[in-house]
């Protein structure tokens, strides 16, 4: 039987996912400013788009159906020459489980966070996280990342005797 370690998910904020990227979100913490004759305010420069040397940044739109609860996580990818980010279009909230760079994911050091529905992320060059995991229902995206040569993505199989179950 193999053991399960419970992760609790965590309220998604940008000091807390300082480690992994960045929050893209409406807050009084972003510089901002009115612009268009006052008409709009602008949230500006939220996010470090990378898409590395050759590269070049990229807009797709992913529809994601919703992943089952508890979910049991058993790999992670990172993408080693550009910033992946995902912006939230259906106003639900969507589970964002990450590890910190290096060589292999450690299960010990997975972190999961439940992000808001207004809440996007960027996940910086090399960080290991989980493909979206959408919740409730099927959600759009907004997603920026890399398009060019070399091989961007790497996947991890979580070794060990332990799955993260997340509750
Ligand atoms: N495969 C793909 O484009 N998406 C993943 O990288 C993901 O993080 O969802
Ligand atoms: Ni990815």
């Amino acid at each position: 039987m193999t053991a399960v370690l419970r992760l609790r998910t965590e309220p998604l904020t940008a000091a807390a996912f300082a480690p992994f990227g960045e929050v893209i979100e409406v807050s009084d913490a972003a510089r901002h400013y009115p612009i268009n004759g006052g008409s709009t305010e602008r949230y500006h420069d939220l996010a470090r788009i990378a898409p590395g040397a050759g590269g070049r940044a990229i807009v797709s739109i992913f529809r994601a159906r919703p992943c089952a609860l508890p979910f049991i996580v058993e790999m992670l990818e990172r993408h080693p020459l550009g910033s992946q980010a995902f912006m939230p279009l259906s106003g639900r909230p969507y589970l964002v489980v990450v590890a910190p760079g290096g060589e292999a994911p450690a299960a010990d050091g997975l972190r999961a966070f439940l992000a808001g529905g207004t809440q996007g992320v960027n996940y910086a060059p090399g960080v290991w996280h989980h493909p979206l995991l959408a919740l409730q229902a099927v959600s759009d995206f907004l997603v920026i990342d890399r398009a060019g040569p070399g091989e961007n993505c790497d996947e991890a199989v979580l070794t060990g005797a332990v799955r993260i179950d997340l509750v």
